[in-house]
């Protein structure tokens, strides 16, 4: 990869693809090294077109429209953030040559659906995951129920994230709002739905597992250390690190990672999601991007998670090590408002060894994700009662 000068023609350009809170901070990480960065998502202002060079909103799932965009802007590198962009057009964009998709575009294909991650997992190579349907009307759903995968059980919208869409449904009762909020609450619309078996995990991690340059020049795994996390309707609401494992389940979860993650290939970090119970791992699913739940590590390591996907992606060399016990604890919005504040900031920073990113989202809702605290600490226990002393100083205030 060669080094340029923004904005002139020796500039090394790069493409973000979404630019929510995640985003945000691999723009900085880019643009420390000296990169032209050129935001992309579905409404103005978004976090992390605050801070590029340039920035274009677009339908992304439009694929004319993403290749519009990637034709007159004609950055070297093409970086998914969101699940939900037209994907089969950024293999044609990959096949021409005209941009380097990260990690690969049949990475974000495969994984901006549940179906194609969960049949690659499961049935080629052959992981443990929990039992699993896929259900196109509302009959379906009750057959694949009835048919095996039992109660409780999970549904999600085929597309989603952060939980949108997702029910746990204990009863046959439940089953219909269940089928009527996937409809309505994916990313991109109606459709089709997953129904998975419950699995009774002791807890759950996210192992963030980069690909990048090593030092004979080919490209090499790298484990972060496991990130523990706490979701609340499939919302990750804290997370932690290091996540204390056996052993045992420390070494399935790296070869779940290795094998997931050198299948769909290319350079960059992934977040691979895992339940475990004893010594027992199931894959749930991947990220092939930065994870919300590894926010922790913008305190917790040598180089965060995002710094790591823009040292992996640009092919330079990667530390993944630990710098100290951290956790992070989420700052929703808590209000349907424009143009919100935030009261008690200065008060929230006054617990030891904090830091906060507010994320500056022009629009906030009450489930929506705004900011996120993170301190360390000399153990996760105590960075965790930090982390959320921290954010509960933090108050969304209507102006
Ligand atoms: N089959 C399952 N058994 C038990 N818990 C589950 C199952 N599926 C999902 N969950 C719980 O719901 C959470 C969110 O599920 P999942 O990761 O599939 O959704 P998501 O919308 O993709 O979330 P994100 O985008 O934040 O990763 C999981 O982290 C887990 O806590
Ligand atoms: N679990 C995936 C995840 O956390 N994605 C992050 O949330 C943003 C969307 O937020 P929004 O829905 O508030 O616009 C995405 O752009 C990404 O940064
Ligand atoms: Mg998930």
């Amino acid at each position: 990869m060669r080094f340029g000068t923004p904005l002139t023609p020796s500039a090394l350009r790069v493409m973000l693809l979404g630019s929510g809170e995640l985003g945000k901070e691999v723009v900085i990480a880019l643009q420390r090294l000296g990169c032209e960065v050129i935001a992309v998502d579905r409404y103005a202002d978004a976090p992390a077109m605050q801070l590029a060079h340039r920035s274009h909103v677009i339908a992304m799932t439009d694929g004319a429209a993403l290749r519009r965009v990637i034709e007159a802007e004609r950055p070297h590198l093409v970086v998914p953030e969101i699940e939900a962009i037209a994907t089969d057009m950024l293999l044609e964009i990959e096949a021409e040559g005209l941009a380097e998709v990260i990690p690969t575009a049949r990475a974000a294909r495969l994984t901006m659906h549940r179906e194609g991650i969960r049949r690659l997992a499961a049935e080629e190579l052959g992981l443990p995951t929990s039992p699993y349907r896929f259900a196109d009307s509302f009959a379906e759903l009750q057959a694949a129920v009835a048919g095996g995968i039992g109660y409780p059980c999970v549904i999600k919208p085929v597309m989603s994230s952060s939980g949108k869409g997702q029910s746990l449904v204990k009863s046959t009762g439940e089953l219909r709002d269940a089928w009527d909020y996937a409809q309505s609450g994916g990313r991109t619309g109606a459709g089709r739905v997953i129904v998975e078996g419950f699995i009774e995990f002791d807890y759950e991690i996210t192992l963030l597992t980069v690909r990048a340059v090593g030092k004979d020049g080919e490209v090499e795994t790298f484990f972060c250390e496991p990130i523990g996390h706490r979701q609340v309707a499939g919302d990750y609401v804290e997370s932690w690190q290091p996540m204390t494992m056996s052993p045992l389940a420390l070494e399935r979860s790296r070869e779940i990672a290795r094998a997931v993650t050198g299948n769909l290939g290319g350079r960059g970090i992934f977040g691979v999601e895992l339940f475990v119970r004893g010594d027992q791992v199931w894959f749930s699913e991947v990220s092939p991007r930065p994870h919300d739940t590894g926010l922790v590590t913008l305190c917790s390591q040598r180089f965060s998670e995002f710094e790591l996907h823009a040292r992996a992606i640009l092919g330079l060399p990667v530390d993944v090590s630990l710098r100290r016990p951290g956790a992070s604890a989420v700052i929703y919005g808590g209000l349907e408002e424009k143009g919100i504040a935030f009261e008690g900031v200065t008060e929230a920073l006054q617990v030891p060894e904090s830091d906060l990113r507010l994320f500056g989202k022009p629009e906030s809702f009450k489930k929506r994700r705004m900011g996120v605290a993170v301190a360390n600490a000399d153990s996760t226990d105590e960075a965790r009662a930090r982390a959320k002393l921290v954010a509960s100083r933090v108050i969304p205030v209507k102006v």
